[in-house]
């Protein structure tokens, strides 16, 4: 039997950077295995930051359900650029707004010019039990213990629907995103793993911001650690509720609402659209 995905295609886009494929499964069962996702992003120019597979919605109103998978085949509950790249591959279809469900809540699209998409991630979730933490913390400055070498001594704790930790520092540039990150997103005061961002404060509305991503690693731009970054900035007095976020790959704009609603908008860009082949798959579960 040839595999279900031989010859599907998919789309290869940006959102700011971050490496993004989409494949469209609506109308098929297919769920894609950890280690299917790991054979895409071992596939020549399919390596992605996330995947970000849609499927039939689940309940009415709805457009697509989403299973959003990192490089290492692990799944996330939350990725803003990449919904962001879903509403742009999904305007081709003349949708203008989108609702998509995942498994740690429904997020909502819109365009806002040709190639500039928001995302209303929702509210921010700042219990312990919610990010979640190992144990009791008030999640506004949580001690780093045991102490990772090198590491700031605490950290802000948020869930955009999956879990951050954010680190204030006097230079972002200046610290060793890849061997820092690679220790704290492990650290056992995760028990679900985390996505790891360092910050600089450049203005109360300007923010210089590089992420080590849960499952992935170092990435040019993470939607969700940057609404992250700027509700911990906010709830430590650091800036105002609204503010550029600067990442390698390009600016975000993040706003965190009266009504709690965390916002993004910024750029996605459409790169290319190729078909997988069953023998990208050959040794992968089906
Ligand atoms: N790049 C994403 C976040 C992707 C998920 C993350 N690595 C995780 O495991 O939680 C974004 O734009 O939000």
């Amino acid at each position: 039997m040839p595999h279900p995905l031989d010859n599907h295609p998919i789309l290869r886009m940006n959102g700011a950077g971050n490496e993004i494929l989409v494949l469209d499964l609506r109308g098929t069962d297919h769920v894609l295995a950890p280690e299917e996702a790991r054979a895409i992003a071992a596939a020549p120019g399919l390596r992605f930051d996330q995947l970000m597979a849609l499927h039939d919605p689940r309940e009415a109103g709805d457009d697509a359900f989403m299973r959003i998978y990192n490089i290492d085949g692990s799944l996330s509950g939350a990725c803003g650029n990449g919904a962001r790249c879903v509403a742009y591959a999904l305007a081709r279809e003349g949708r203008e707004r989108l609702s998509l469900a995942t498994d740690a809540g429904r997020i909502e699209t819109r365009r806002e010019a040709e190639t500039v998409f928001t995302v209303d991630m929702g509210r921010p979730r700042l219990d312990w039990r919610d990010i979640p933490l190992a144990r009791e913390a008030d999640t506004r400055a949580v001690a780093l213990e045991p102490a990772a070498p090198g590491a700031p001594a605490q950290f802000s704790a948020v869930s955009m629907g999956n879990p951050h930790a954010v680190f204030f520092v006097d230079d972002a540039q200046a610290v060793p995103l890849a061997s820092l990150g690679r220790a704290i997103e492990c650290h056992p005061l995760f028990p679900e793993r985390a996505n790891v961002s360092f910050a600089q404060i450049l203005s109360r509305d300007d923010i210089l911001l590089r992420v080590w991503e849960r499952g992935t690693g170092a990435t040019k731009a993470c939607g969700s650690a940057a609404c992250a970054t700027l509700v911990s900035a906010a709830r430590a007095g650091l800036t105002e509720r609204r503010a550029r976020l600067r990442l390698p790959g390009g600016d975000l704009f993040i706003e965190w609402r009266a009504d709690d609603h965390v916002l993004m908008t910024g750029p996605v860009e459409f790169e290319f659209e190729t078909r997988l082949t069953a023998k990208l798959f050959e040794g992968a579960a089906a």
